[in-house]
């Protein structure tokens, strides 16, 4: 139809805007997104907790001002890639004969913001009028963290003064028919681990050379990991139950204007880890067995925290009847035509967790189903119809959670 293809070009429009992280264009994604808003006449301010940064957050007003409202967020940044390696610019936005939009964002996460503004125009369309207030939040820097975004948007007094009970932040894609809840998430921890150890002739077969030294660390982390991954394997979990550990970076050698030195042993080496430790696991015997085992001081070894400090353990919201959020979120879906299936830990990380340390529940969800999972990724693309159908399951959840009248419904109360 006619209305489906202007829904997909302005899809693609906010898919090439360039808001790729280190360096964002946040300007120009906000302007788009405010011209969206102020063609549903939604309330509309933004807020530059950080300069440089600015945070869109739009209203659509409910009648009944004392409810709770709900908010539905959104990053607006992406993460970088290599764009040789991609069939179709990540930026371009191309759609196959298949009916695929490749570009980064696709999946993570620009298509979920704008389902959020398709889905208020096709609500306001059909005349439907909320009782509680919708909130939707653009905000930047997931990607590098959430540090100027989420974090400092919760503190502030304005996020305070709206009265927001619950959020729906970005899930995963689904592989099958259905799809994907998220309920908490693991916590990231950053970390780089440095060796230190005498330097000396490459030829030289001596202990406790800075490499051997990380290289032993190396082997152990690598061990721990393979039990992790063991558990996972052996099934009845998901990603998000066990930790992962992954060596993202190595750093060592002695450079020289050709290359480095071959016949040099270095006298320094380090290595950077991605760790996500899940909600229930023991991060004591974690953080003993980084002392002890992985970084002791007595084998000349030190880590750094990096960025991602280890923040002990996260919230995670109820899927129970004790929260009516979640039965009301399960049957929105279901009235759209789709499932959900059993709700699970996140396995990397959002600004959620911002949210629920913050006292607030918080659902993580992202309406892609029969897709692979390219988030940031090679060729990273959403199929057109599946774009489409996320639409309509979100009319139906904002149409429940916006009609839902009782009082309770925020963390305090239940
Ligand atoms: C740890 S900051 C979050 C950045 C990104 N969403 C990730 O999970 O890696
Ligand atoms: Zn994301
Ligand atoms: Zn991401």
């Amino acid at each position: 139809a006619d209305d489906d293809e202007a829904i997909v070009s302005r899809f693609q429009e906010y898919l090439r805007i360039d808001t790729v992280q280190p360096k964002p264009d946040y300007y120009k994604a906000v302007d788009f997104l405010n011209s969206q808003a102020q063609s549903l006449s939604l309330e509309s301010q933004t807020i530059e907790l950080v300069k440089g940064k600015p945070l869109l957050l739009l209203k659509w007003p409910g009648s009944d001002p004392s409810l709770p409202a709900f908010l539905l967020n959104s990053h607006t940044d992406v993460v970088p890639f290599e764009d040789s390696k991609w069939t179709h610019h990540p930026l371009h936005a191309h759609i196959d004969p298949h009916g695929n939009i490749y570009a980064r964002g696709s999946q993570d996460m620009k298509c979920v913001g704008m389902q959020y503004l398709e889905a208020i125009r096709k609500l306001q369309a059909s005349g439907f009028k909320p009782i509680r207030s919708v909130y939707l939040s653009f905000v930047p820097d997931e990607e590098i963290g959430g540090h100027d975004g989420v974090e400092k948007f919760v503190q502030s007094q304005l996020f305070k003064s709206l009265n927001i009970a619950v959020v729906l932040d970005e899930g995963l894609t689904s592989p099958s028919e259905s799809y994907r809840v998220f309920y908490g998430e693991r916590s990231p921890w950053w970390l780089v681990i440095k060796a230190k150890g005498p330097p000396g002739h490459g030829a030289k077969l001596y202990d406790n050379s800075a490499m051997e030294n990380l290289l032993k660390t190396i082997e152990s982390i690598r061990r721990f990991r393979a039990a992790q991954f063991d558990l996972l394997k052996a099934g009845g979990i998901g990603e998000g139950d066990v930790v992962s550990v992954n060596i993202n970076f190595l750093k060592a050698g002695t450079p020289s204007p050709t290359g480095f030195v071959m016949n040099l042993q270095p006298s320094e080496a380090e290595a950077g880890f991605d760790i996500r430790i899940p909600p229930n696991y023991d991060s004591e015997a974690l953080e003993r067995r980084l002392v002890e085992e992985w970084a002791p001081a007595g084998r000349n070894m030190s880590f750094e925290q990096f960025k991602q400090k280890f923040s002990g353990k996260q919230v995670v919201t109820a899927t129970d009847d004790s929260n009516p959020w979640w039965s009301l979120l399960e049957n929105a879906v279901k009235e759209a035509g789709g499932r959900t299936s059993k709700p699970e830990i996140f396995p990397a990380s959002t600004d959620a967790r911002y949210f629920r340390q913050a006292g607030l529940l918080a659902f993580g969800f992202s309406p892609i189903s029969n897709t692979p999972g390219l988030l940031h990724d090679h060729n990273e693309y959403l199929g057109k119809d599946v774009y489409l159908k996320g639409i309509d399951v979100y009319v139906s959840i904002i149409k429940a959670y916006a009609s839902y009248e009782s009082k309770s419904g925020s963390r305090d109360e239940l």
